[in-house]
């Protein structure tokens, strides 16, 4: 699968980690940045993923910053993008069953290596069920 990754000053860690692993499992991964240690804004890495993701340079995105919320609100502006913050499996899987999510948010500060390739093990490997969700998700997709 080709999937964008994007991060804060805050994430290059695990960005780099989650890059790697996942180019090790046969995935393209698209590395958007940040590279070091300079501190940098977090709109314009979650803006970064959402153009990558709208442009159809990648099927799924993950976006990380300290705490995951900053990336995942500068990412969910774009409206091709449905991105979940998450913290553990199971919401990362039901990100994917019940909002059809296109892109995960993990917080760095907050959650270690094994927890965030159990969330993005679950993310790409997780369909969405459709049915009575499918109407739901179609809804998000109407102007506010
Ligand atoms: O966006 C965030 C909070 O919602 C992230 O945690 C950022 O990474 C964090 O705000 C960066 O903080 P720093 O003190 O500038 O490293």
């Amino acid at each position: 699968m080709r999937i964008a990754i994007a991060c804060d000053h805050a994430a290059v860690f695990l960005k780099d980690d989650l890059r790697d692993w996942l180019t090790g499992e046969g995935h393209e991964v698209l590395d958007l940045g940040t590279h070091g240690s300079a501190s940098v804004d977090y709109p314009d890495y979650g803006r970064k993923l959402g153009d990558a993701l709208a442009a159809g340079q990648a099927e799924r995105g993950i976006a990380i910053c300290g705490s995951g919320i900053g990336i995942m609100i500068a990412a969910n502006r774009n409206p091709a993008v449905r991105c979940a913050l998450v913290s553990e499996p199971l919401s990362a899987e039901l990100a994917r069953a019940h909002n059809d999510a296109n892109a995960l948010a993990l917080g760095a500060r907050l959650i270690g290596p094994e927890m965030a390739r159990a969330c993005v093990r679950a993310f790409l490997s997780t369909d969405f069920l459709g049915g009575r969700h499918a109407a739901r998700v179609d809804m998000l997709k109407e102007p506010a």
